[in-house]
């Protein structure tokens, strides 16, 4: 058996045994906004790994993004079509950690208070493949793998290695970013079927991405 596959089959019997530590997802991102892509792979990593729940975890300032090239939107928004998103999910929750706690969303710091608040926990950290590419430049990367299981779901175009340990989980694949949202809306094009529908017509209501 390879490495990965023993990791897999470890933390599946781990949670299979019923221990008494929870076990808790968070997709952290951007959420500029928060489409299908998103909601897809929360669900497909909490109902295969058995998680008690997943966290969506907006950042105040993402890491390591250029300065944005499109109008800023306040997190305020991004978090009211999160919460939009998510209401009809009841293993779905918000996490505002990053957001209050402003500045850079360093991920070490986060999970550092978060373990702190609830060291009953253990955290699956997921990531797209464009992430686990990245991996490599996160700040105190070495000692945030011994922190939290990273979880990595394939996104086209990206390798599915990395040299840290990672938990890969099949989602379908779904070509879908924030950044094709943001286009169609600006060149006036449908989003049907790409975010919720409460999504869609927030944006629409809101102006936003014009
Ligand atoms: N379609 C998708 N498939 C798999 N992973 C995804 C997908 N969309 C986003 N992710 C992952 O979700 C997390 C948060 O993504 P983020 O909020 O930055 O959205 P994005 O679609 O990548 O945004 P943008 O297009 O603005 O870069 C990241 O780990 C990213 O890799
Ligand atoms: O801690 C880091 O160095 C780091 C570098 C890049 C991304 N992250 C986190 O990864 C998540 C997804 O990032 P993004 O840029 O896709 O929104 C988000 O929670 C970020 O805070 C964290």
């Amino acid at each position: 058996m390879n490495t990965k596959k023993q990791l897999l089959t470890k933390v599946k019997a781990e949670i299979r045994t019923n221990m008494p530590r929870r076990h808790v997802g968070i997709l952290g991102g951007t959420f500029n906004p928060i489409h299908l892509g998103h909601l897809v792979i929360a669900e497909q990593v909490y109902q295969q790994l058995r998680l008690s729940k997943v966290l969506f975890l907006p950042d105040k300032v993402p890491p390591h993004r250029g300065v944005s090239k499109t109008k800023p939107i306040s997190s305020d928004d991004r978090i009211k079509m999160i919460k939009l998103a998510i209401e009809d999910n009841m293993h779905f929750d918000l996490d505002l950690t990053d957001v209050n706690r402003g500045g850079v969303s360093y991920t070490y710091e986060t999970i550092k208070i978060l373990k702190q608040c609830n060291p009953d926990t253990e955290y699956y950290f997921i990531i797209g493949g464009d992430m686990v590419e990245n991996l490599p430049k996160w700040a105190h990367i070495d000692e945030l793998v011994q922190m939290v299981h990273f979880v990595g779901v394939c996104r086209k175009g990206y390798e599915k290695s990395s040299k840290y340990p990672i938990l890969w989980v099949n989602t379908p694949e779904l070509e879908i970013s924030s950044s094709m949202i943001r286009n169609k809306v600006r060149t006036g094009k449908s989003i049907k079927y790409l975010v919720p529908d409460s999504v869609a017509d927030y944006i629409q209501d809101r102006g936003l991405y014009k």
